[in-house]
């Protein structure tokens, strides 16, 4: 967020058009979407089911081309995946045979940049999400919060300046994703990540994001983008929903998902 207007964003989506391709038909999943990321921002992505959030995701992590239009980070195009970017999905998929810090470890193993060094900092991460009791444990042991935590760790175990987060609480309990919430705003916050988080959870996306953006779909498409106040932004998710103003916020943005999937009903 420390960039001048003319410095290359964070993450730049500049008429980014993508079509899936089959043997039987051309699918347009997202139109002409251009969207701007400031270094450091957190930036939530909502719309109905379909609309084109995931494949977003894919591009920016350079597993998917765009059909046309350009996905550049740093304003550099992207061309495939690299370790500039993280990507944390619903489901953590930890290895049940292998302990927690070696889980972790495989991450680095990957990547290639397994050392002494990595692994103190891996250690380090385990220890700031209170994990660090059961670092020799295996993952079954676990709940699935702390599954959660340790996929997080394992994420930022490589040192990824960009976090891409699909759903990361939407398979957890109530007071488990709160309190997830927080301490994951607060570790990217402290490390100065930019992320990205797709969710299904309005308050969730009010609550931990600095800026909001809509989808509609069939082609998905930018419906609107709300930037959250001060009192909201800079409070722990928990707190920000007794700030004044999110209960507006929510109204608006519930308003907007209404008419977003309306329109996909075609009413
Ligand atoms: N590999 C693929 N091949 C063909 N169509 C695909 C493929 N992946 C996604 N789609 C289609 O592209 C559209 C956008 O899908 P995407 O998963 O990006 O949406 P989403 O907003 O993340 O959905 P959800 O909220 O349900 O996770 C959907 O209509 C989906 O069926």
């Amino acid at each position: 967020m420390n960039q001048t207007p003319s410095a290359p964003a964070k993450i730049e989506l500049s008429h980014v058009t993508h079509l899936y391709l089959s043997t039987t038909r051309a699918f347009m999943a997202v139109q002409d979407i251009n969207l701007r990321v400031e270094e450091g921002e957190f930036i939530c992505m909502v719309g109905p089911s379909g609309c084109g959030k995931t494949t977003l995701l894919s591009l920016m992590a350079g597993l998917e081309l765009p059909t046309a239009g350009k996905v550049s980070i740093d304003g550099t195009p992207v061309r495939g995946t690299s370790r500039q970017v993280g990507y944390m999905l619903q489901q953590d998929y930890l290895f049940n045979w292998r302990s927690i810090e070696d889980n972790v470890f495989l991450g680095l193993d990957i990547q290639g940049i397994r050392s002494r060094e990595t692994e103190q900092y891996a250690l380090h991460l385990l220890d700031e999400m209170e994990l660090s009791d059961v670092r020799k444990a295996s993952p079954m042991q676990l709940s699935g919060g702390m599954r959660q935590r340790v996929a997080l760790v394992r994420t930022l175990a490589c040192q990824p300046d960009v976090l891409l987060l699909d759903e990361p609480f939407s398979a957890l309990d109530y007071q488990t994703k709160l309190k997830l919430e927080d301490l994951i705003f607060s570790t990217l916050r402290r490390h100065k990540k930019t992320a990205i988080l797709v969710t299904h959870d309005l308050s969730e996306s009010i609550a931990m994001g600095d800026r909001i953006y809509i989808f509609s779909r069939n082609p998905g498409r930018v419906s609107s983008e709300i930037a959250i106040p001060p009192a909201i932004r800079d409070s722990l998710p928990f707190d920000a929903r007794n700030q004044d103003g999110f209960q507006d916020l929510f109204h608006r943005v519930w308003k907007e998902m209404e008419v977003v999937s309306d329109a996909a009903k075609g009413n």
